[in-house]
């Protein structure tokens, strides 16, 4: 079998000898997945290659959904997300470079740096997350797993990666899947996980009053537009029927103009 130690190494030679890149270090293992910064050797400027883990190697449908992120990405052609640098196959693994985004994770920002968000600053991000999903959406992608990790701020502007859950939309999805809203392969998934980002954004700045367990509305005791436009992204109540819908209902006097 092919050893992870083994793959680094080929994947390192290659790297170096035909690439205009270098390895630089270690950043993160996901799943699928192990990602490394790595630099331009004449630029200097740093960018993320991931590849996928080699015990997946005989398992195809694993390929193709790594392939698939690959593909995906590249349909995705603005800003807010990665560009594809390079895409390549060693030893039957599949590997791509792609822009690192040289911010910081939501995750990173609440609970690492401790940072708490007003509720206009937090429908604010929402605004600039929802124009990024609409544009995805428009693709005939949903991502399927916006969650803190996986959604970056860089001066103000948003930005979404990690593209491995990500599908592609289906016609009916909604109406087969809605007890499990993660997997829909509809728009509806994304902004089921906004909602949850959203109340992460929210309690960033909620300090519990009680010890007793309570729901979230019953703990935030937001305008009731506010909560009842949340039940609509969690799917409690009526759920909106796209992105575009989702950004136009943000209850217009959160934010200052
Ligand atoms: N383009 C990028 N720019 C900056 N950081 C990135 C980029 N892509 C991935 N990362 C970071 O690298 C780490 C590993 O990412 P990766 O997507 O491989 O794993 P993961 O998110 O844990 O997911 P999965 O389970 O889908 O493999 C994460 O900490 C992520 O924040």
């Amino acid at each position: 079998m092919l050893s992870e130690t083994k793959i680094k190494r080929l994947l390192n030679n290659y790297i170096e000898k035909e690439t205009s890149f270098r390895f630089q270090k270690f950043l993160g293992k996901g799943s699928y997945g192990i990602a490394y910064v790595l630099v331009h050797k004449e630029t200097g400027e740093q960018y993320v290659l991931k590849r996928m883990k080699s015990k997946f190697k005989k398992k195809k449908q694993s390929i193709l959904k790594f392939k698939q992120e690959i593909e995906m990405l590249k349909l995705l052609d603005f800003p807010n997300i990665p560009n594809v640098i390079l895409e390549g196959e060693i030893e039957g693994i599949p590997f791509y470079i792609m822009d690192l985004i040289d911010g910081h994770t939501f995750e990173q920002e609440i609970f690492q740096e401790g940072k708490s968000f007003s509720l206009e600053e937090s429908f604010t991000i929402l605004k600039k997350l929802l124009d990024v999903v609409i544009k995805i959406h428009d693709k005939k992608i949903v991502h399927r797993d916006l969650r803190t990790p996986n959604i970056l701020i860089k001066n103000e502007t948003i930005y979404i990666i990690d593209f491995g859950l990500a599908s592609y939309i289906t016609e009916n999805a909604f109406i087969e899947k809605i007890n499990n809203p993660k997997k829909l392969e509809d728009p509806r998934s994304d902004l089921y996980f906004i909602g949850h980002f959203l109340l992460f954004l929210i309690y960033s700045n909620y300090s519990p009053t009680s010890r007793k367990e309570r729901s979230w509305q019953e703990e935030l005791k937001l305008p009731k537009e506010v909560q009842n436009y949340i039940e609509r992204l969690l799917l409690i109540g009526p759920a909106f029927s796209s992105a575009k819908e989702a950004l136009q209902s943000i209850p217009t006097f959160i934010i200052r103009a």
